[in-house]
């Protein structure tokens, strides 16, 4: 199925971004035209895969890829392998980088891609032969000036490796910036790897400051071990944060006094077990309501929710998994005054190191990894300042979720109007 969606297509933007970007329509008095350029994506792609396995027997496998809005430029966003991805939620993560890539100010649209597989059960063969027919099923859709995508949950720089070995077999010729998050001798950037804990290390640098807290006596808490969860506890402990508890699907570790993080990685490395580190053990649930300064899910959605909210005991959330609070609970906590520092803001590090990336395989030159760090702080820096400067101007701007949906969305409309696909007159806007 390819599709082309008019304005009658089905909405199924989660609750949190349906809520913000009501918000934001009221307060910038948004024509309907425009809305239904936001709450609808331009184009779904979903294939059902079959593959051989290795015992012979042939599995499929539904796959996704969703192009949400292409204004800005090309459409840019992970691919994501998990045994729930559905069109639903890759239609809400694709929304989500298309405003991300807008808060982070670089060129591109947003898009997200799934397939319904869990990786875990698969061998390193059967894994390779479906990323390679992932490929295969959607060059079309795909490449270097149209549609970008990169690692997401369960993906890495092998599987884009894979990728886009298969995107040149097919098309052939060199085609680097079909995909980013590849591995550094494959054209990959120095640096993407870490890039969006490392992103979220910056904006919680800039938050901290903000608030005038100091990191030395700041406690945060980790749900999610993997590469945005694991590479982010390093960076804050180097940063001088107390980093006392993480967590991955098992369930994670507790030491009030601060996780000894080196020592950690060490363990973690040789025995893929945080529990066999010897701190106490604590559930997922205990993480996400332990009295720290800042919780941080990096795991996966929907985390903190109306069973959970009225626990947290947290000063401030770093959003950097995407779409970790429902909106009841993002509401809740605002009235409890807990600042939300949002996903599109937090975790927007991943897809800024991708875009230079892209820029070092486009004009083939390469980037020492210390100028992309600087790059990528600096660029961070400048997002959390522009929002910061929304929210003072600003009256009835209470969150930081809405100044960065408020930014986003008048870049991404004007990016529509200069193309002539709205008209931004007054006149146009319903009340
Ligand atoms: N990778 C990137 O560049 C970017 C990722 N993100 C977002 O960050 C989040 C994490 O992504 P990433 O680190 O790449 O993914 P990974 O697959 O590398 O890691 C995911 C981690 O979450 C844990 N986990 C999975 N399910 C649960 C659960 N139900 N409860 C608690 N922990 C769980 C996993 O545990 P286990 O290790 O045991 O499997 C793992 O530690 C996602 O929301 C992703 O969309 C956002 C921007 C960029
Ligand atoms: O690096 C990218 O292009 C996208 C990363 C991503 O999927 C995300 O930010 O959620």
């Amino acid at each position: 199925m390819d599709t082309d969606l008019g304005p009658t297509g089905t909405e199924t933007l989660c609750d949190v971004c349906t809520t913000e970007l009501d918000r934001v329509s009221k307060v910038g008095r948004l024509a309907d035209r425009e809305l239904d350029l936001l709450r609808q994506p331009k184009r779904r792609i979903n294939v059902n895969i079959p593959i051989r396995m290795d015992d012979g027997s042939v599995e499929v496998f539904p796959s996704f890829r969703i192009q949400y809005n292409t204004a800005r430029g090309p459409t840019k966003g992970g691919i994501r392998y998990h045994p729930s991805v559905n069109a639903d939620e890759v239609d809400e993560l694709a929304f989500l980088m298309s405003l991300k890539c807008a808060v982070a100010n670089i060129p591109f649209g947003g898009a997200k891609g799934g397939i319904q597989v869990d990786p875990s059960r698969l061998s390193e063969g059967e894994l390779e032969r479906l990323s390679r027919a992932y490929i295969n099923e959607y060059h079309r859709n795909i490449g270097p000036e149209t549609d970008i995508p990169a690692p997401d949950v369960n993906t890495d720089g092998r599987i884009m490796a894979w990728m886009r070995d298969e995107y040149e077999s097919i098309t052939g010729g060199q085609a680097p910036g079909v995909i980013t998050g590849k591995p550094v001798e494959l054209g990959g950037s120095e640096g993407r790897e870490y890039a969006t804990s490392l992103g979220g290390a910056v904006i919680l640098d800039e938050f901290v400051d903000e608030v005038e807290m100091t990191r030395e006596r700041t406690t945060v808490a980790v749900q999610g071990f993997g590469n945005v969860g694991s590479y982010l506890a390093k960076f804050l402990h180097e940063r001088g944060y107390d980093v006392v508890a993480v967590s991955n699907v098992d369930g994670g570790i507790h030491d009030s006094s601060g996780i000894d993080m080196p020592a950690l990685f060490d363990a973690y490395e040789s025995s893929d077990d945080l529990f066999e580190f010897g701190a106490a053990e604590i559930t997922n649930a205990d993480l996400l309501t332990l009295d720290v300064d800042v919780l941080i899910p990096a795991a996966i959605e929907n985390q903190i929710t109306e069973a959970n909210m009225a626990e947290v005991q947290a000063d401030a959330v770093l959003e950097m998994a995407n779409g970790p609070t429902t909106s009841r609970a993002d509401e809740h906590l605002t009235e409890r005054g807990i600042p939300v520092i949002p996903d599109i803001l937090a975790n927007a590090g991943g897809v800024t190191a991708s875009y230079f990336e892209w820029v070092q395989n486009t004009t083939n030159e390469y980037w020492t990894e210390e100028r992309v760090r600087e790059k990528l702080a600096t660029q961070l820096r400048e997002a959390f300042a522009d929002l910061r400067e929304i929210k003072v101007a600003s009256e009835t701007t209470r969150t930081w979720r809405e100044a960065a949906y408020t930014r986003a969305v008048e870049s991404v409309l004007q990016a529509e109007a200069y193309r002539g696909n709205v008209a931004r007159a007054d006149a146009e806007r319903s009340d």
